[in-house]
């Protein structure tokens, strides 16, 4: 199982994630969202060795990540076009959004790395509806308080942001340390 830790900023949040136990760091690059990064923090990244995730929630021109997550509503060709550079693929699905069932299969069947099952309004209540569904992750309310409860189901990859902020954008140390100890 997988922890990534999205919506990193700075690089001292990136840096204390890692070091406490996070295996990937997403990045979201879109000016529009509060919480997002930039080019030059996923650079400072990498010179530490961290595996950083660029977030994208529309296609990007270039790929220059070696985990690239769509986080929008995409299709086998933007899946392929991403494998095709060498990255790994997150796949994200709104499980709110109509026949997520239909998009999980095709992005399986296009060789999606992850599909990133995603209820932003709590993806826990929704776990009995995942139980038949491989190669997944889950995203959506994951904090300290019910992050064990995520881990005992065991998905492949676990994705947590807001719920271990002080404030929009900034990771509150004493959460995330709280966060990685719920999981031991
Ligand atoms: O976090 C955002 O505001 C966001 C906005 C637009 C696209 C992606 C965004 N986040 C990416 C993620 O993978 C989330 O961190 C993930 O769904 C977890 O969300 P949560 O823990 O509920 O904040």
């Amino acid at each position: 199982m997988k922890i990534k830790i999205c919506g990193i900023t700075n690089i001292e949040d990136a840096l204390l994630a890692h070091k406490l136990g996070a295996d990937l760091l997403g990045v979201i690059l879109d000016n529009n969202v509060k919480r997002h990064g930039t080019r030059e923090l996923i650079d400072e990244m990498k010179s530490y060795n961290l595996n950083v995730v660029g977030v994208y929630t529309s296609m990007p021109e270039s790929i220059e990540d070696d985990f690239v997550q769509l986080h929008f509503p995409h299709g086998y060709k933007e899946i392929l076009d991403v494998k095709s550079t060498g990255a790994s693929v997150i796949s994200v699905i709104d499980m709110n959004s109509e026949q997520y069932d239909k998009k999980y299969h095709e992005y399986i069947n296009a060789g999606s790395d992850f599909i990133l099952f995603e209820d932003r309004s709590g993806i826990i209540k929704r776990l009995p509806e995942l139980l038949n569904y491989k190669k997944i992750g889950i995203a959506g309310k994951i904090s300290p308080e019910n992050v064990s409860i995520a881990s005992s189901f065991n998905p492949e990859l676990i994705d947590a942001s807001s719920g271990l902020e002080l404030y929009t954008g900034k990771k509150s140390p004493e959460r995330l340390k709280m966060f990685f100890e719920a999981l031991k």
